[in-house]
């Protein structure tokens, strides 16, 4: 605890009086209703509200404190900033600001200096000056480190950062936790950047991309709460084991229902079950060792299956495919009693226009039901009634069975037909072909089907208020196309590394092949270059591998938080690794580090490490590709899946040139590798030093 000073008083002071004022209004709510009465169970949905955010509340009511004086008012007020607002029961006075309120994004955006500072309230720009910000830290609600980051008239020397490295100093455990108090200016702009746009960010691995981005969710949730719901944001990251690493966040900063998915899942769901995925077929071909891995362009099969030239081409087919419908013949129910075709292309070119391709043919074909109904109804003779509507319901059904099928995967196999005539590069038709016939689509299919999907049956225009594009150097343009249909006016966070970009043969190369999908004036670019997670000597260790991954990017800042330096082991035998990552895993434990990761190159490799390391007592979390949860403790990690996770200390193996060559592929990977670890780094090999790391 911090030695005693009158600062020090005078926040235990408040403190103690803000759990008295949380207390009373507690108790004011009184007993949970658990009775049938309509409007008393609408009420009690509202006390119940109160009551979390006032448990909330109390476990830490806030954590800082800004004295801000406006233009013209003789003196400073004191904000009291938390997760969540709170007003005085007796006089409706502010006690607590909620941290997105406008205001309190001076708390942010103030970086110290005697100017004046500002910010938008809704009735336009309040001016003023600061003359106090204030960190405090509570903790099972004792109040915990005050730091002062600027006092006016004060020496304000240094002390900016010193909250922030207390906090980044931290053990972690299997989740990913809120910032709300250390949220730093840059993060904060986009947190708070309007709701109509595409922001697209650039952000160097540690940047807290993943971090701001949920922070941003709850930010437009409270400042759009009329117009957005939670039920109607949706957050798509790379697996089910990262959604469930993230999945503490959204609670911890009281938002609820916020749906949380990978795309693969979503697709499956709107193309109802109708077709079946091979699992992980691309991943074993691009992330084991065997084989010679070609080289990525725009022909790579999941780059062209994304590219926007390909959703012209889908377009195009389409379009050619509700033409044939033009040519819809006249229907002779029996001899002498015919629907003209021009009767028939007029109920579906004219009246049915408004509706999607499948509901125009339902229509019609019930149209056409009741025409013939009505046919039958003027035969007066029973025995030749019942005749007729035999024959002309199986001519119904024959004529129906003649009209080509709005159907996504019917229509997505005619384009691979071996005859047909078309854009699609050979080789692709050919693989694609193969798969098809084995009734089984690829990842980097469902794109393509659920755009025709939405073609034959129509998207839901208000599915979404906001998405966010977790990892989005890995998605495609036609991807971000799709989820665009979904929504009556872009509003979107996309967000991810290109250093990061594993996934090159079905990712982007640059962000204009995203933002391209937006007008002008709905993108916005963002780069993030400082990044939080690791130690100086991580991130300086890491931004040596950066310029073998040929993407350009700027090295990443770090934050000045200086650890143990970066180890590589060169071993002298295969023999000696598993010992030494067992003397690692000791070493690391007896040091505190609460979530130790061994990160290998391949699925096959780890698997062995794992079943090695139980066998000599220490059992270890192995992750595959089917895990849905991140444990923490001691995890052995294939290094394509170890994406967006962090860990106290990393122990990378197979750091040779065999596991890691000198490609800008394998240059990704490594990144990727050694930017997971927050406090310490050691890398691993026997025989040579993979060329990435020659110098
Ligand atoms: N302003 C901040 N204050 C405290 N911690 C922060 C801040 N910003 C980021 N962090 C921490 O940095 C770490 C990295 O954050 P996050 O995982 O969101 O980054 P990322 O950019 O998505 O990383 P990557 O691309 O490498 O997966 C997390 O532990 C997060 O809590």
């Amino acid at each position: 605890m911090e030695s005693r000073n009158p600062a020090f008083d005078e926040e235990q002071d408040r403190l103690q009086a803000t759990f008295r004022e949380i207390d009373r209004q507690r108790a004011e709510i009184g007993p949970v209703y658990r009775g049938k009465d309509y409007v008393e169970q609408l009420i009690e949905a509202k006390r119940e509200e109160n009551r979390q955010r006032l448990d909330l509340l109390a476990n830490e009511p806030y954590f800082g404190r800004l004295d801000f004086q406006e233009e013209g008012k003789p003196a400073p007020l004191p904000l009291y900033i938390g997760k969540r607002g709170m007003e005085l029961a007796e006089t409706s006075e502010p006690y607590i600001t909620d941290w997105r309120a406008p205001i309190a994004s001076l708390f942010y955006s103030f970086t110290g200096g005697d100017d004046p500072v500002s910010y938008e309230a809704p009735d336009g720009t309040i001016h003023g000056e600061i003359a106090l910000k204030r960190n405090i830290s509570i903790r099972n609600k004792q109040l915990g480190r005050i730091v002062d980051s600027y006092e006016r008239g004060g020496d304000n020397i240094g002390l900016n950062d010193e909250f922030l490295l207390y906090k980044l100093g931290d053990k972690k455990d299997n989740r990913l936790r809120d910032i709300v108090s250390t949220i730093q200016a840059e993060q904060d702009r986009i947190i708070r950047a309007p709701r109509h746009k595409a922001l697209i960010i650039q952000g160097a691995a540690g940047s807290g991309k993943t971090t701001v981005a949920l922070h941003r969710l709850a930010f437009l949730l409270y400042q759009y709460q009329q117009q957005i719901r939670a039920e109607r944001m949706i957050i798509f990251a790379p697996n089910t084991m990262f959604l469930d690493y993230i999945s503490g966040v959204l609670p911890e900063l009281g938002v609820g229902n916020v749906t949380q998915s990978t795309f693969s899942e979503w697709a499956l769901e709107r193309l109802n079950g109708n077709v079946r995925l091979a699992q992980h077929a691309t991943e074993r071909e691009w992330f084991s060792l065997e084989g010679q891995r070609p080289a990525i362009d725009n022909d790579t099969p999941g780059r062209y299956k994304g590219s926007l030239a390909f959703k012209t081409y889908l377009d195009q087919q389409l379009a050619d495919f509700e033409q044939r419908f033009l040519e819809m013949q006249p229907f002779e129910a029996w001899e002498g009693r015919t629907l003209s075709g021009v009767v028939i292309r007029e109920w579906f070119e004219v009246e049915y226009k408004p509706y999607p391709l499948a509901q125009r043919l339902e229509r019609l074909h019930a149209r056409i039901n009741r025409w013939l109904e009505m046919q039958l109804n003027e035969i007066g003779d029973p025995k030749l009634r019942k005749e007729r509507s035999k024959t002309g319901k199986q001519r119904l059904r024959a004529y129906a069975n003649r009209l080509p099928k709005a159907d996504a995967l019917s229509f997505y196999q005619t384009l691979y037909a071996w005859d047909k005539q078309s854009d699609i590069p050979g080789p692709i038709a050919a693989s694609t072909r193969a798969y098809l016939k084995k009734g089984e689509v690829k990842p980097e299919d469902l794109p393509a089907l659920v755009w025709i999907h939405i073609a034959f049956n129509g998207a839901d225009k208000v599915a979404f208020d906001h998405v966010v594009v977790d990892e989005a150097q890995d998605v495609s343009p036609l991807q971000i196309a799709l989820l665009n249909s979904f929504m009556s006016e872009p509003s979107f966070t996309i967000l991810g590394d290109l250093a990061q970009g594993i996934h090159a043969y079905r990712g982007i190369q640059r962000w204009e092949e995203l933002s391209d999908v937006f007008a002008a004036d709905y993108r916005s670019y963002h780069a993030l270059q400082m990044s939080y997670r690791s130690t100086l000597e991580i991130i300086e260790f890491a931004n040596r591998i950066l310029p073998h991954t040929q993407t350009g990017l700027p090295p990443a800042s770090p934050v000045f938080r200086s650890g143990d330096p970066v180890e590589l082991a060169v071993l002298e035998s295969p023999e000696e690794t598993l010992p030494y990552i067992e003397s690692f895993i000791r070493a690391n434990q007896e040091h505190g580090m609460q979530t130790i990761a061994i990160i290998g190159r391949t699925d096959e490799a780890c698997a062995r490490l794992a079943a090695q390391l139980a066998e000599s007592g220490f059992p270890a979390n192995l992750i595959s590709e089917s895990h849905t949860r991140y444990h923490g403790g001691i995890t052995v990690v294939p290094v394509y899946l170890a994406k967006g996770l962090e860990f106290d200390s990393v122990l990378v193996t197979d750091a040779d040139g065999q596991g890691y060559s000198g490609s800008p592929q394998d240059a990704k990977l490594l990144y990727v590798a050694c930017t997971r670890a927050l406090h310490r780094l050691t890398l691993c090999c026997y025989g040579s030093v993979t060329p990435l790391l020659a110098e």
